[in-house]
Parts: structure tokens; C-alpha cells; sequence
């Protein structure tokens, strides 16, 4: 259980997959509030889980402990702003928003001494096996640290990060990272139908394998390379198949991948950052 209330401002794709994953975590939706300014989002939500909604985020924040929010980092400035005037000293704001930084989220909000936490998830919370890395400010209470963390650790793994500066990269690798697995899952499903393998064969087999790679890496303990090198026998098909990836450049362009969504979040930051109603 988690002894909060909690605001969503923004009911998109990561408020969904975090409320999905509290809830299945045993969060009672009656402790769940959601904002959005479209009635459509807000009653895809309602379709699924019994959470309260509001088109007023004032409103969705009153007597809630923790607000989270979960809009594009285009709207955070103007969302930051508008709770202002209704903020309490005792709220805890969690923001998720790629690249923007505590100490442009805490000006626009105005306040002294607020307790502020960045936090990076990422979709699979939706089914409890999310990652998270969080990072709070000096005045985010022991209490509400316990708070941030149960309520992200309810969606899978999370981790406390010493310096703020490491978010971008940690946006790089795990915030956008299902994505990439996506990806390599879409590309793996249409070699193999290719290959002639009827799809619904080849997306079983890929997703098992996929799951079954990380599961082993997990509990294994062992490093992927040594669970890659396990896998392929000299002079074999993985090698062949490895030899290919190398060849046209597999670690460089995942390399150029993290290194431009890092960069990306920092562009973000230093748009985003200034204050439009300065
Ligand atoms: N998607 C992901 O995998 C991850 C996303 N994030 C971060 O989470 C945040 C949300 O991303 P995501 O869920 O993908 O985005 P979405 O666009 O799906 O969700 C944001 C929601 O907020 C609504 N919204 C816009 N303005 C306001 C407002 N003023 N008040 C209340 N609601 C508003 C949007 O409505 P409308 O569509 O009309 O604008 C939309 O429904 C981003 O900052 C992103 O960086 C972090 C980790 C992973
Ligand atoms: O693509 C984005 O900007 C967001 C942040 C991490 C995942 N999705």
C-alpha cells in the first residue's frame, strides 16, 4: 500500500502506464487523481481504472500529498506557474518531464524551501517492470524521499541518483530505452517473417526470446557479454549473425543514439528552461 494522495497533471501515455502499475501494485484508485484539459484522455482513463478527474489541475492538486507531473516539457512551465498560487508548503511535486531541471521547475513555482524530485520512468511500469532513477532536492523531507521512491519502486526498479546532471544520460538509456527494444523486436518479427515464419510465430518467438534474454541477464548476474558469448559457437549461426550486426555498426550507432537523446534532453533544458512570462 501506498499511504498517499496523489495528482496526475497530464493523463497521456506515461501517467497511464504509472497508474496502471500503482494500481496493480495495490494503490487504491480513490487516492488517484488525474488532470487533463481533454475530456477524452480523461475518460480513456475512467474506462479502465476508477481514478477521480478533473479539467482543473487546481483542483485535481487539493489535499493530495504528491503531484506528479506527467505533461510534455513544452507545458511544464505554464503548468508549474498555474499551480503556484495553490501550492502547499507540505506537497511534494514529482516531475518527469525529459531535460528540465529542479532549479527552473522550483523559479517558475516561486516558493522557498519546495520539495521537488525529478524522476526518469518508463513505460513497462504499466506491467510493474519499469525503471526509474529519481533525484531529489535538499528539501525533500526523509519522508517524502520513502514516499517518491515506494511510489515509483510500485512500478518496478528504482534508483536514487547522487547528481541531477546524470538524468539526461539515464534519459537516454532507460526513459526512451523501450523504445529501442521495440524497435530491434520490430526489425527481429520482420527478418523472420521474411524468412517465411508465419507472424504470429515470429512475434511469439521473438518477444519470448527477447524476455528470456533479460530475465537471464537479471538473474544470471553474469555480464551480456559473457551470456552473448555462451550463445554463439565457433563457427556457427550466431556468429555469422553477430558478424553482420558488427560489421554495419551496431555499437556506434547505439552509441550515437544515447549520445543524441542525452543531448536532446539538454536541448530541452536550456530551451525550456528560460521563462517565458519573465
Ligand atoms: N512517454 C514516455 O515513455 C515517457 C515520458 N516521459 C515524460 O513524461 C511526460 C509526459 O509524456 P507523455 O505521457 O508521453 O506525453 P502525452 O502527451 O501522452 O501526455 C501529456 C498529457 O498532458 C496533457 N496536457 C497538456 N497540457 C496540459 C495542461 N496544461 N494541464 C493538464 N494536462 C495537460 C496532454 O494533452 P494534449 O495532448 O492535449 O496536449 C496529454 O494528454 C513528458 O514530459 C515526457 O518527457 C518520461 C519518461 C518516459
Ligand atoms: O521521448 C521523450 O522525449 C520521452 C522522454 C523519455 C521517453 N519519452
Amino acid at each position: 500500500m501506498i499511504p498517499c494522495k496523489l495528482a496526475f497533471i497530464g493523463g497521456g501515455n506515461m501517467a497511464r502506464s504509472l497508474i496502471g502499475g500503482l494500481i496493480a501494485n495495490g494503490m487504491s484508485a480513490e487516492n488517484i487523481h488525474v488532470a487533463d484539459m481533454q475530456t477524452a484522455t480523461l475518460e480513456t482513463l475512467t474506462n479502465r481504472y476508477p481514478v477521480t478527474t478533473f479539467t482543473s489541475n487546481q483542483q485535481a492538486i487539493e489535499g493530495v500529498d504528491v503531484v506528479i507531473l506527467a505533461v510534455k516539457p513544452q507545458q511544464l512551465q505554464d503548468v508549474v506557474r498555474e499551480l503556484s498560487a495553490d501550492w502547499q508548503p507540505d506537497q511534494l511535486m514529482i516531475s518527469i518531464a525529459a531535460g528540465i531541471r529542479i532549479e527552473d521547475i522550483n523559479r517558475w513555482l516561486g516558493k522557498s524551501q519546495s520539495s521537488i524530485v525529478r524522476a526518469m520512468p518508463n513505460t513497462p511500469a504499466l506491467v510493474e517492470a519499469g525503471a526509474t532513477a529519481l533525484f531529489a532536492n535538499e528539501h525533500v523531507t526523509h519522508q517524502q524521499h520513502e514516499l517518491a521512491e515506494s511510489i515509483l519502486r510500485a512500478c518496478g526498479l528504482a534508483i536514487w541518483l547522487q547528481d541531477e546532471k546524470h538524468m539526461d544520460a539515464v534519459t537516454a538509456l532507460s526513459g526512451s530505452g523501450p523504445a529501442y527494444f521495440f524497435l530491434v523486436m520490430e526489425a527481429m518479427e520482420k527478418a523472420a517473417i521474411e524468412l517465411g515464419l508465419p507472424q504470429e510465430t515470429a512475434r511469439l518467438l521473438c518477444l519470448e526470446t527477447a524476455f528470456g534474454a533479460a530475465k537471464m541477464a537479471l538473474e544470471s548476474g553474469e555480464p551480456a557479454s559473457t551470456l552473448r558469448k555462451q550463445v554463439t559457437s565457433p563457427g556457427g549461426t550466431t556468429e555469422r549473425a553477430i558478424h553482420e550486426l558488427e560489421d554495419g555498426g551496431l555499437h556506434g550507432l547505439f552509441e550515437n543514439a544515447l549520445v543524441a537523446a542525452a543531448l536532446r534532453a539538454r536541448e530541452l533544458a536550456n530551451e525550456l528552461g528560460q521563462d517565458h512570462h519573465a
